[in-house]
């Protein structure tokens, strides 16, 4: 089945305290807010904030009238990012095909009206956690954002851009649920198998286990849909030890989103850019840059282990099926930012794509130590009274 879904159009966050929330991603992400409402107090304060073509709505988690283009999650809910949103062509049979499959629908199909068109939207909960997904017509639609939204006069055009889009969704999945979550993706909204290693079977994928890690991901696409992005589900393995899906899963219990993977045409020349403004990014060891197989693959890249390693960027150039084979050497960089929420929720991550289309396979290893390095710090800090959740 082609999917019903043309591009991603947004990722709504949900948190308790929006002020501190918008004031991170504003002084320390570079990202603009460019539309609002519920700034008098009328209504929940929904702010749209966008760097480049990357838009995150922040809402406050309220128990007042409901959200436009989402639905509240519980009082008690963690500071969560919990919706992905998209663009599709027809919002009606789209919603129809959904509730025959048996889909739970938290808004249905809804139509606002406004001086440059109608937009039509559903909200549909994902079997995954808290995860809900806005499904928006805005085909007939002639404005910048959406109707309910009202621009924001300062909206100056701010810093340049430091990222494009959203590049991939990573979901932390309780353990033994991919083949249903995977079936859910496929069925109501046509994902298939993005495999990361030849002969890659689709309920195993790509195991990685070693000392301290235990790691099974699972990732997916639309094929021909670039724009809808990638989603990567990620379980841990049995007797891995206390680890960062785990984590995120004990405030989370039912699983949710926990990285977002955010597409740079410049990760050096972003990640400085972001580190002015304040923000940390997870270190690698000196002995990443030191490895004689590494330090080749940095110089091939035409990078040095000196330009990456002050900011922790890591290079991989181990092909997935999926890259063209014409000759040209293909990578990524790629490099986890401090989380936006409380210790272990919510990474933002920078991915520079020189033609590769995998996650860093060959990094993931030195990924995930460094997450796991940042989130050990930072509890330590919380225990130590030196960082306030
Ligand atoms: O490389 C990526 O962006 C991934 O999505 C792989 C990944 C998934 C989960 C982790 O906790 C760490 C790395």
């Amino acid at each position: 089945m082609s999917s019903p879904l043309t591009r991603l159009c947004h990722i709504t966050l949900q948190v308790s305290n929006p002020q501190k929330i918008i004031t991170d991603l504003v002084s320390k992400f570079r990202f603009r807010p460019f539309a609002a409402r519920g700034l008098d107090g009328a209504a929940p304060c929904q702010v749209a904030l966008r760097n480049g073509e990357v838009v995150f709505i922040v809402n406050e988690i309220s128990k007042g009238p409901d959200l436009l283009y989402d639905s509240q999650v519980p009082l008690t809910s963690p500071d969560t990012a919990c919706n992905v949103s998209y663009e599709v062509d027809d919002v009606p049979r789209l919603y129809q095909r959904l509730v025959s499959d048996g889909c739970h629908i938290l808004v249905p199909p809804t139509q606002l009206q406004s001086d440059a068109g109608p937009v039509s939207y559903c909200v549909v909960k994902s079997i995954l956690g808290n995860v809900r997904h806005t499904l928006i017509d805005r085909t007939r639609y002639a404005a910048a954002f959406l109707p309910g939204f009202e621009p924001l006069k300062k909206d100056d055009g701010g810093a340049p851009a430091d990222v494009t889009c959203v590049d991939h969704v990573t979901y932390s999945c309780p353990r033994g649920t991919l083949p249903q979550v995977i079936e859910w993706y496929r069925r109501c909204f046509g994902f298939q198998h993005f495999p990361l290693r030849e002969g890659e079977d689709l309920s195993r994928g790509f195991e990685i286990s070693g000392p301290q890690i235990g790691l099974r991901l699972t990732s997916v696409e639309c094929p021909g849909r670039a724009e809808v992005g990638k989603f990567v589900f990620a379980e841990s393995l049995p007797q891995t030890g206390m680890n960062q899906i785990d984590q995120f899963l004990q405030h989370h219990p039912e699983g949710g989103i926990q990285h977002i993977g955010l597409l740079t045409p410049n990760i050096l020349k972003a990640v400085r850019a972001l580190t002015d403004s304040g923000v940390l990014f997870a270190g690698q060891p000196p002995s990443y840059y030191n490895d004689p197989q590494k330090v080749a693959e940095i110089l091939r890249a035409g990078f040095t282990p000196q330009q990456l390693s002050p900011f922790g960027i890591l290079v991989d150039s181990s092909p997935v099926l999926q890259d063209e084979k014409d000759g040209d050497l293909k990578f990524l960089l790629q490099v986890f930012a401090e989380p936006l929420f409380f210790k272990d929720s919510l990474y933002l991550e920078l991915i520079e794509r020189r033609g590769a289309q995998g996650f860093g396979e060959g990094n993931i290893r030195a990924l995930w130590r460094s997450m796991q390095d940042m989130i050990n710090g930072l509890s330590q800090k919380v225990q130590e009274g030196a960082v306030t959740q």
